[in-house]
């Protein structure tokens, strides 16, 4: 499934925080969000996700208006990992997964048996089947984020939009997490701070400052060092990686006789 976001403007508490962004992403691409702190990256993801409308501008799912949609529809079509996801209470592993699919139960709500299985499957994939007993507010940061990964899969949606989904998780779970996302073959938006994890694992970047979009394009033509300097203030050496030849950054604090 294709996004579209054309023009969008997203306001909070009246500032205007993001500013005409027009990007596109194809069906099954993974595309990357990255940017300075506060750069406004959550909030154009929030409003994509709908926890925001737009001041300005839309957002269009293989051409249907998304804030157009009603809640269960959009659902079924679009899932996300917010940043610093939990949930107020302490709901066991297997509920919480199990919320993934009430956008596709009607009448009276019960998760049937096909919503089960859903939801054993997609905590397998994760590989947290061995969690479905415990309480989420119990685990690890690594144990949650994979956990509403599989919430988000049991949505069984056409979109994922993630907001720092390797947030708080070793290098091992990073790339595990970054592997799961790509094996679910749907369209992803993400934010991601490593830029040299969305080097290797994005198809295309859109690089946000000031609630702008400042650079589009694959990895390999988007993180150059001037625009390293620019926009995140750093001296960054480019490297290929010696097997893949992806290009990776190395970095060091710009000095103020550089800038
Ligand atoms: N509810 C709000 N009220 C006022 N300002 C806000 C609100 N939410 C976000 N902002 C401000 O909007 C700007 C963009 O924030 P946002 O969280 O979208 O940035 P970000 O790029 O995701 O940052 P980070 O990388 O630190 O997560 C920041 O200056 C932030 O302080």
């Amino acid at each position: 499934m294709r996004i579209d976001i054309e023009g969008l403007s997203v306001a909070v508490a009246g500032n205007r925080l993001v500013h005409d962004i027009t990007l596109r992403a194809d069906s099954g691409r993974l595309i990357g969000l990255v940017g300075p702190n506060g750069s406004g990256k959550s909030t154009l993801l929030r409003c994509v996700y709908r926890a925001l409308r737009p001041a300005a501008g839309t957002v269009r799912l293989d051409g249907a208006d998304l804030h157009a949609m009603d809640a269960r529809e959009g659902a079924r079509l679009l899932a996300a990992l917010p940043q610093e996801a939990s949930t107020e209470f302490d709901f066991t592993v297997a509920e919480v997964v199990a919320m993934g699919r009430l956008p596709h139960q009607r009448g009276s709500g019960r998760a049937s048996a096909a919503d089960t299985e859903v939801c054993t499957r997609m905590l397998a994939r994760v590989g947290a089947a061995h969690l479905a007993d415990r309480g989420f507010l119990a685990l690890s940061g690594g144990e949650k984020q994979r956990v509403l990964i599989a919430r988000a899969l049991a949505q069984e949606p056409k979109v994922l939009v993630l907001d720092e989904p390797t947030n708080h998780l070793d290098i091992a779970q990073q790339l595990e997490v970054l592997a799961l996302v790509r094996e679910s073959g749907l369209t992803v938006l993400t934010a991601l701070h490593d830029l040299n994890l969305a080097a290797v694992h994005c198809d295309e970047l859109h690089v946000i400052a000031h609630g702008r979009i400042v650079a589009s394009g694959p990895p390999h033509d988007v993180l150059t060092a001037g625009l390293l300097a620019e926009v995140f203030g750093v001296r960054a050496h480019r490297v290929r990686h010696p097997e893949t030849g992806a290009p990776q950054l190395l970095f060091d604090r710009l000095s103020p006789s550089a800038s």
